[in-house]
């Protein structure tokens, strides 16, 4: 039987084995550096900044977890979060998986937070972290979207799509990093849901299998670094952070 007094113990798994082609060749995206600090540390960083957070599981490339390991541990953090590195896998869904894996024992809470959102503020993690505690079994961040969204027929390239329908926008949210889960719905997802099968997060996977995902208010800090503009984007609000906040 479950003990009703033990607190709650919430992890992260923070994917970063990603090569990030759409930001151009170079570092591992995760690797690559804003301000001077790699975006992965930015990213630990704001998980660590959640006084829930117990453990953090970090998933690097699969040819260079160790390298990764030395690098966050010249970075450290608060006495209250254990770090792990362990190698990922060829897609994120992989990764997320090996993740789940390495989490210890006793862990009712499990975030998923993309290395490559490194400005996601503290606020919003907490936000996440509540309503999986108040027993939601899958929430995600997610905001308003900003531009009107129209259905394609794809086209070999070149070849102008027709459009198929326009999506009613008030209906839309464009979904962001940290996802959270009751641990046991995240586990069942990724054991149940094959590769391939067009779950582009872990929410997705959720779905899937018919839980019930709900969503909490984003945050526009939270964006993906995900192609070169966002860089410049990620360098101008941690220059006004440092500038402001006393921002690390
Ligand atoms: N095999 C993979 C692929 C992606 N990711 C991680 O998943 C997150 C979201 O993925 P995305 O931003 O799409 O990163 P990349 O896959 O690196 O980008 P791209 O598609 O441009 O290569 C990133 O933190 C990335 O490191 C991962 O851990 N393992
Ligand atoms: C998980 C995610 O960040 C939610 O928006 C997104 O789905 C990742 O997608 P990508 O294709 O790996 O960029």
């Amino acid at each position: 039987m479950s003990d009703p007094t033990r607190p709650i113990r919430t992890a992260v798994v923070i994917p970063a084995a990603g090569r990030g082609v759409r930001l151009g060749p170079g570092t591992p995206k995760a690797l690559r550096t804003l301000g001077g600090t790699p975006m992965l540390v930015h990213a630990v960083r704001a998980m660590a900044a959640s006084r829930a957070v117990s453990h953090i599981v970090v998933v690097a490339p699969s040819d260079g977890a160790t390298e990764v390991d030395r690098l966050l541990h010249e970075y450290p953090l608060a006495d209250r979060t254990e770090l792990v590195v362990v190698p990922g896998g060829q897609t994120r869904q992989e990764s997320v998986r090996l993740g789940l894996a390495a989490l210890p024992e006793g862990i009712d809470v499990v975030l998923v937070h993309d290395a490559a959102r490194p400005l996601v503020p503290v606020d919003t993690v907490d936000a996440v972290i509540a309503a999986v505690r108040a027993g939601a079994p899958a929430v995600v961040p997610a905001l308003p979207l900003a531009d009107t969204v129209k259905q394609v027929e794809p086209q070999p390239q070149g070849t102008p799509e027709p459009v198929v329908g326009t999506p009613e926008r008030s209906l839309l949210r464009a979904v962001q990093t940290p996802q959270g889960f009751d641990l046991a719905t995240l586990r069942k997802a990724h054991d149940t849901v094959v590769e391939g099968e067009g779950a582009t997060d872990d929410a997705g996977l959720a779905e899937r299998l018919g839980v019930p995902v709900v969503v909490v208010p984003g945050h526009e800090e939270a964006f993906k670094v995900t192609r070169p503009l966002d860089l410049v984007l990620a360098e101008a609000v941690l220059a006004r952070r440092r500038a402001t906040d006393g921002y690390v």
